[in-house]
């Protein structure tokens, strides 16, 4: 604890003005109206991160850095993928997602429909995308030296069946974590293509990460929702969006109290992303009955229970069974 507080250094003096190499500037004007000394609560000086860059997510929860993943690194990843598609290879506790309008259908299944892959912590092509050094560096200064990847995802977001599944509703990542200090877990998104509002790029509400977590359930939607995809019950609607478009190998790095989604797949192309979601691996695990995420422990337990096939596999279990060393040393995660 006291470590932890030790680590939270007072930021003091000169706010650089020159203008930031992220984007939104529309929000980040905001946070350099004042040249006052500032206390930052939300990462670490490594020498990386530009004040301005510490200030932006200070204020919003998220930064773009642009052109981080190489082309040669993005294509090994899209080859596996697809190699996981064609069942070429077999990896074990990873998780083949179809988009529900396509596994609810009567009809042939076409092996297009996998949206998403989850849980590819073991399968060594895929993994390397948080193990990479120029991920790692900007993670460490939300995490700390110590990292461990917790959450692995392939999304490749389908064109829309016309039932508008194809969208994430908005949601904070927080929702599905039994650990905390919540400051010290980051994801890092990275788009494996151009990503527009057209092709459901991500959507996020800025500044939310410094709310509380709120209460998340499946959204009613005329079409229907994909397994495990709550969202927030009550957000504000007039709160100011901001749409996250991105090249190839840019990525958002955001707090998993960030209330974010994305939209509709209006192209006929899928849409590709690889993230990881990370926690210092001094983080500790939470008992979350009695609060609001009991309702997405109750299942994930289930479905754990299933996939690991074993009774009753605690939540907390289901993470520390996922959960990589990427840098430093295993802790209490
Ligand atoms: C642990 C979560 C961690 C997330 C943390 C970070 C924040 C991330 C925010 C999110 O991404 S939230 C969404 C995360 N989603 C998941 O974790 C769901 C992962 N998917 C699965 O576990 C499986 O794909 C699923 C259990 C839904 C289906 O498993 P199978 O591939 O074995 O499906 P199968 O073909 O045997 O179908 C079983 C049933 O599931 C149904 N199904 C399949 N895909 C579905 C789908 N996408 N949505 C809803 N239902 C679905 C299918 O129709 C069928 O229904 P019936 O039993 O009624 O016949
Ligand atoms: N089994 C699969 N499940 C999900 N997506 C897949 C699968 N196989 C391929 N894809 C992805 O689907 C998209 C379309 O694949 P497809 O190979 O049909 O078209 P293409 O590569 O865009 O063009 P073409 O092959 O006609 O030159 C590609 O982005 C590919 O990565
Ligand atoms: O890639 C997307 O559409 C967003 C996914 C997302 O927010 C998540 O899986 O937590
Ligand atoms: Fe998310
Ligand atoms: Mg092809």
């Amino acid at each position: 604890m006291s470590r932890a507080a030790d680590r939270l250094r007072l930021v003091m003096g000169h706010v650089d003005r020159s203008p930031s190499s992220i984007t939104c500037e529309q929000t980040s004007a905001q946070a350099f109206t004042s040249n006052q000394p500032q206390r930052l609560r939300y990462s670490y000086d490594t020498g990386l991160l530009s004040p301005q860059q510490r200030l932006f997510y200070e204020e919003n929860g998220f930064i773009l850095v642009r052109n981080l993943v190489s082309d040669g690194d993005i294509e090994r990843f899209r080859k596996e993928f697809e190699r996981i598609c064609r069942q070429e290879v077999k990896v074990p506790g990873l998780v083949v997602m179809r988009d529900v309008a396509i596994a609810k259908s009567e009809f042939v299944q076409d092996q297009k429909a996998v949206s998403k892959l989850q849980d590819f912590q073991e399968d060594p092509e895929l993994f390397r995308y948080c193990s990479l050094p120029e991920i790692l560096k900007y993670v460490e200064c939300f995490t700390g030296p110590n990292i461990m990847a917790m959450h692995t995802m392939l999304i490749n977001k389908p064109p829309d069946a016309g039932k508008k599944t194809s969208r994430h509703p908005l949601h904070q990542d927080l929702h599905y974590f039994p650990f905390r200090p919540t400051d010290r877990i980051v994801c890092a998104w990275t788009a494996m293509e151009k990503v527009t509002r057209q092709n459901g790029c991500l959507v996020v509400l800025p500044g939310t990460h410094k709310s509380t977590l709120q209460e998340h359930d499946y959204p009613e939607w005329e079409g229907g929702v994909n397994k495990m995809y709550h969202g927030v019950r009550n957000y504000d609607p007039d709160h100011p969006r901001v749409y996250v478009e991105m090249e190839k190998g840019d990525t958002v790095f955001f707090h998993p109290l960030l209330i974010h989604g994305s939209g509709m797949n209006q192209t006929k192309g899928f849409r590709k992303a690889i993230s990881c979601h990370y926690a210092s691996s001094d983080c500790y695990y939470i008992d979350v009955k009695g609060t609001t995420q009991e309702n997405i422990e109750n299942e994930v337990s289930q479905i754990a229970e299933k996939k690991y096939g074993m009774g009753d596999v605690s939540f907390m279990d289901t993470w520390a069974i996922r959960g990589r060393l990427v840098q430093g040393e295993r802790i209490s995660m």
